[in-house]
């Protein structure tokens, strides 16, 4: 394998790279699995310290120290002693921009297993995940407080950057309740609530992940600010509020649960209530884009897919929203916003 950054790799080499990103994959989530990224959070450290430190074999715990060092996530300096790289700073726990539960969900069975099988997802059109994983994958995550923590860290991890931008573009003053659905931890929500003292917010997501958006909250002094409230978008009540704040929920689905949502949460809702839908959106000129890459990642995990300006306009105006706006933001996701229909 060619490290990413030698120059003029020949063809071969780099076809070595996109074959091999699964390994690159794995690397990651194994540093930080293994915990190799906390040892190393103090500066450089060398290998046979840390492979004290964490009961693991010096000379196996060194080879994956090196493919950390191929994978740009650490650097070795002097032999056997290693750092982490800026890059490799976004693998640790609770920094500004921390990718760590990225690394960690993207590695673990939940996505992992159904990746492996994505000739069957393309043949039949459904997500691989009750034949990996033996049932679907929000079962699945539920039934382990520490695979739902992880994959809640790991959208907090894209939440942060574009929670920001939100709350920096939209006045929220005049909506008096902002309700996040599928909220999971809240780091979205949070931004709008810091920037505007005078709104209320509501959180609502599968009781599984409420602890852990509560102990969120509460770590940022927002708990008071915010109802929590565990329930099923398909089942349940959904709280009424002036705005609705959705990210990443509607490419989870297909076009009858998406509408199904968007439909449940249009009869709660107040006249003239406004909708912030956060999605990565495809472009339709046939120009390649993060939101294909994303869209298979929907199709083979949860049956979901990601949308077109287009669709997402014609979703709406089926479930009763005026599509107003399409921006696209730094973070690669767009602002998609809409207003209720009367
Ligand atoms: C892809 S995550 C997005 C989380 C969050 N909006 C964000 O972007 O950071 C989808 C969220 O939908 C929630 N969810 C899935 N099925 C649900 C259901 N039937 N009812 C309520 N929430 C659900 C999950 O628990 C998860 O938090």
């Amino acid at each position: 394998m060619v490290p990413p950054s030698e120059p003029r790799a020949s063809p071969t080499a780099q076809f070595m790279q996109y074959v091999t990103g699964y390994w690159i994959t794995q690397i990651l989530g194994t540093l930080v699995r293994l915990e190799v990224v906390e040892q190393l959070a103090g500066g450089p450290r060398p290998c046979a310290d840390v492979a004290r430190a964490l009961g693991l074999e010096g000379q196996h715990l060194y080879r994956l120290l090196r493919g950390g060092v191929t994978a740009g996530m650490l650097v070795e300096a002097p032999p056997r002693t290693f750092a982490l790289t800026p890059l490799g700073e976004a693998l640790r726990r609770g920094v500004p921009g921390s990718m760590r539960g990225m690394a960690l969900t993207m590695s673990n069975p939940g996505h992992w297993l159904p990746w492996g099988q994505l000739g069957e997802a393309v043949r039949t059109g459904k997500p691989r995940t009750l034949e990996t994983l033996g049932m679907d994958f929000w079962g699945w995550l539920n039934r382990d407080p520490v695979l739902t923590e992880e994959f809640a860290e790991a959208m907090g991890n894209v939440s942060d950057e574009v929670g920001v931008e939100l709350a920096a573009l939209h006045d929220f003053s005049s909506l008096a309740r902002v309700a996040d659905i599928g909220g999971s931890q809240g780091v979205l929500l949070g931004h709008v609530l810091k920037a505007h003292p005078g709104c209320r917010g509501i959180l609502f997501d599968q009781p599984a992940v409420i602890p852990s958006a509560r102990a969120r909250l509460e770590a940022q002094g927002l708990a008071d600010r915010v109802d929590l409230v565990g329930g099923d978008f398909f089942a349940s009540g959904i709280p009424e509020a002036e705005a609705y704040l959705l990210k990443f929920i509607l490419h989870d689905w297909p076009d009858t649960q998406a509408s199904r949502i968007l439909q449940r949460i249009h009869d709660g809702s107040p006249s003239r209530a406004r909708l912030f839908v956060l999605e990565q959106v495809i472009p339709d000129d046939g120009s390649p884009s993060f939101a294909s890459l994303l869209d298979l990642n929907m199709l083979a995990v949860v049956g979901g897919k990601e949308r077109t300006g287009e669709e997402f306009r014609t979703l709406f105006a089926a479930t009763g929203w005026t599509l107003e706006g399409i921006s696209p933001s730094r973070t690669g996701m767009s602002l998609i916003e809409a207003r209720r229909g009367q």
